[in-house]
């Protein structure tokens, strides 16, 4: 049997000391004479040995005073006690555990918006991020996007048989614009297996927030981590079809006071996500009805069956590494399933409303949990419509709406469905498609179910494990 034990011998403050270093059942231990770190094998990221200098290097992800944002250290000293073969299958051995069921030195196209959020999307990377890439032995191939669509055009011409992933260093427009690069790709259903991973370096990025949780979702190391442990999770994205033209929208589409929100304070940009939380107040104090027609093809109604599926559905995040099985999606083809002018199934919404929401994934920014009943897999896209009430019960929905209990609110009318169209009947109406702009033209979503591959440690959206609906 594998040692779990070695001595190392490391120079801490010019003192040498020992650290005995101790492979457990779900965790690496390091111990000396001034206690124990313990970290947990999803956050080792390496470790290997040298057997000319007997050197042997651990590296991993922490936390200060279990506190805070993840870091990136290393353990580096000299083994004593132990035979080279000892200290070779030690490494080996540790390396297993932290990559059980997943590949190692992934092969990683990197994409970087150098302008998104605050604009510091460079700098993290090479400070936070890179480290723990090339830590665990990753290639890197990595693009600072240089203008808008570059993203898309590099996707669209992706050697996909060189690269494992793709890492989207920016907010949620640059995955918006990969996966429909991947889309319009020469083999589009090969294109779209790709897995992708978020680096949140944008100012929504709520992608990012779903795969890793509201603790770790703006934490670029966490988020480092789950580019080289994560598995491929199957997940549902939307056709939006306007003016003829078919797009991909992987996470929500809004009007009213939600679209203005976001996109009325593009100015405010560098207060990084606190513009939404002004935006919202402005949307407050104009209390403005939203003047559309809202249709949709129903899959559910009942908030309370809804909770029910997703008590049975959503576990909490672990420290252990998921082993789930690759998932494959389904390749469909851009063609809409549901005609523009289809209504036979289709029910009008019937009260004014001050916005509506709707897509898939439980956050749509770190304030705001929408879709508090999304599933990544579930065929069906979740519709918000907040009737127009008064100005208090909107404000209420600032308390309500990080833990998703907006959902419970008798305004809110949530909805589940196989599909939708939105037409604006004032040229006033904004839309925001996945954080970005589009025009204020009637529209239609549709689910095209499991069609995109994200990168996730826990096979689900990462709710807090206290989360209830
Ligand atoms: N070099 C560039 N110059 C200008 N725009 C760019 C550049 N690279 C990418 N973009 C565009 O920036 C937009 C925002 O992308 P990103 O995902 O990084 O941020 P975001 O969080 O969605 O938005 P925000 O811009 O609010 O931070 C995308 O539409 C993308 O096309």
């Amino acid at each position: 049997m594998t040692e779990t034990v070695l001595n190392v011998e490391v120079s801490i403050s010019n003192k040498n000391v020992i650290r005995t270093c101790s492979i457990q059942d779900s965790r690496l231990s390091f111990s000396d004479t001034k206690g124990t770190v313990e970290v947990p094998f999803q956050h080792v990221v390496a470790s290997n040995f040298h057997p000319d200098s007997k050197i042997l290097e651990v590296t991993y992800v922490w936390r200060k005073k279990g506190k805070g944002p993840l870091r990136f250290a290393e353990l580096k000293g000299t083994v004593k006690d132990s035979s080279l073969d000892t200290a070779k299958e030690w490494c080996e051995k540790l390396n297993g555990k932290a990559y059980e069921g997943v590949k190692r030195n992934r092969r990683l196209k990197v994409l970087i918006n150098p302008h998104g959020g605050q604009g510091k999307a460079v700098s993290l990377f090479k400070t936070k991020v890179e480290p723990v890439l090339r830590a665990a032995g990753c290639s890197l191939d990595i693009v600072e996007t240089t203008h808008n669509g570059h993203a898309s055009e590099i996707a669209s011409e992706l050697d996909l048989d060189s690269f494992d992933a793709v890492l989207t260093v920016s907010g949620d427009g640059l995955v918006h614009e990969v996966l429909n690069g991947f889309s319009k790709h020469a083999e589009p259903a090969k294109a779209l297996t790709m897995p992708l991973a978020p680096i949140p370096t944008g100012s929504g990025n709520a992608l990012s927030i779903n795969l890793m949780g509201i603790k770790d979702g703006f934490d670029v190391v966490a988020a480092s981590i789950n580019a080289i442990k994560g598995n491929p999770m199957a997940t549902d994205v939307f056709l939006i079809t306007q003016n003829g033209k078919s797009s991909i929208s992987f996470l929500s589409q809004t009007v009213g006071l939600m679209a203005d929100l976001d996109l009325g304070t593009e100015h405010l940009r560098w207060m990084g996500d606190t513009r939404f939380f002004v935006g919202f107040l402005q949307g407050v104090l104009k209390f403005k009805t939203c003047e559309i027609e809202l249709s949709y093809k129903a899959a559910e109604l009942d908030k309370k069956k809804m909770a029910e599926t997703l008590r049975g559905r959503h576990k909490p995040p672990e420290s252990g590494i998921s082993s789930l099985p690759a998932a494959e999606p389904l390749a469909t083809t851009l063609q809409p399933k549901y005609s523009t002018t289809e209504t036979d199934g289709w029910t009008t919404f019937d009260k004014p409303v001050v916005y509506t929401y709707a897509g898939k994934g439980p956050y749509v920014g770190r304030d705001y949990m929408a879709f508090p009943a999304s599933l990544p897999d579930d065929g069906l896209i979740d519709i918000v419509a907040y009737s127009k009430s008064s100005r208090m019960d909107l404000l209420s929905s600032l308390d309500a709406a990080p833990k998703g209990q907006t959902f419970w609110n008798e305004n809110v009318s949530y909805i589940k469905a196989h599909a939708y169209r939105i037409k604006p009947l004032s040229k006033a109406v904004r839309l925001s498609v996945d954080g970005e702009y589009f025009p204020s033209d009637e529209f239609q979503v549709e689910v095209l179910p499991k069609y995109a591959l994200l990168l996730s440690l826990y096979g689900t959206y990462a709710l807090d494990s206290d989360f209830t609906l």
